[in-house]
């Protein structure tokens, strides 16, 4: 997806909260957006959730997304387990895919016992984790998150943590905005920042934003020597006895001589770059 020349103001010559915005979201990238309060950083979720529109410049190539607000807003007719079933409806599944993915999100964020409950009558805590369950059960292309770790409880977050870091080795890509700035640090975010209606790099840099994804087949565990958080392994890469690994591309060659010195070897069959000034592109 990329953003070219975005702007974004909610009245006709009112303030411009963002303006000249150009950004480059490849797949398999994960971004975190910083910003002052009221610098515009949910506007910009709200433009790349596709649930705003820009004022002027315009947004191509949008992938299936799935958004998590700042603030679910709790008052739709249904009850916990019919909304996530009418999401993932919304987001493409079948009726009995639907179903089964809720009942699975349902019981991960330990909340089966409120599949029933009417969603205005569910506490904070709980509405939130079915405002992250819609975003997760139908496997977006794209997850925007906008605070999306507020009001979860440490088990639920670290859930939404693995969540995130395992849609992103699989090639999703996630853009997201919380308060923690150790949030998701360990997966290496690109980072950018919103000031005064512009869009700059965070700390880091463009040199340091690409990303090596790895596809390597095998049989055995996969080697403890990889970051951690940096792989998804099995149907969640894609395929049985499938590993992807998603590293910063100075790490590329550890994990590479990881996999293959592994004990059986992992097979390597594909190596690309993502994000960064790097070219990118397959090597096989
Ligand atoms: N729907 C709206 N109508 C009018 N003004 C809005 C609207 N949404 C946001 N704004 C204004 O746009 C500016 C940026 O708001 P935004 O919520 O995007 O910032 P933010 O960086 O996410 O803030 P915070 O960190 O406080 O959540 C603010 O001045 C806000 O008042």
């Amino acid at each position: 997806m990329r953003l070219e020349a975005v702007g974004r103001r909610y009245r006709a010559r009112g303030p411009w909260v963002l303006r000249g915005i150009d950004l480059d979201v490849p797949e398999g990238a994960l971004l975190r957006v910083e910003g002052g309060n009221g610098s515009g950083k949910s506007t910009l979720l709200r433009l790349l959730a596709g649930i705003d529109v820009p004022t002027t410049g315009r947004i191509t190539g949008r992938p299936r997304t799935a958004y998590v607000p700042e603030r679910f807003a709790a008052t739709l007719p249904f009850d916990a387990a019919g909304y996530l079933v009418h999401m993932g409806r919304v987001h493409g599944l079948c009726g009995r895919q639907a179903a089964a993915r809720t009942e699975e999100w349902l019981e991960r964020f330990g909340i089966t016992g409120f599949a029933g409950t009417a969603l205005d009558r569910l506490s904070k805590g709980t509405a939130q984790k079915v405002a992250v369950a819609q975003a997760l059960l139908a496997e977006p292309e794209l997850l925007v998150l906008d605070e999306a770790w507020a009001g979860l409880d440490t088990a639920a977050r670290a859930l939404l943590d693995e969540a995130v870091t395992e849609r992103v080795a699989a090639g999703g890509t996630a853009v997201y905005v919380d308060h923690d700035p150790r949030r998701l640090a360990e997966a290496v975010p690109r980072r950018h920042r919103v000031a005064a209606g512009r869009l700059t790099d965070g700390p880091g840099g463009a040199d340091e934003m690409a990303r090596v994804v790895i596809e390597a087949e095998g049989t055995g565990e996969p080697p403890a020597a990889l970051p951690p958080h940096s792989w998804t392994a099995g149907p969640a890469a894609g395929a049985p006895g499938l590993l992807r690994i998603r590293v910063p591309a100075d790490r590329a060659d550890a994990a590479l001589r990881a996999l293959l010195d592994a004990d059986p070897p992992w097979h390597i069959r594909a190596v690309r770059s993502t994000g960064g000034t790097s070219p990118s592109g397959a090597v096989r």
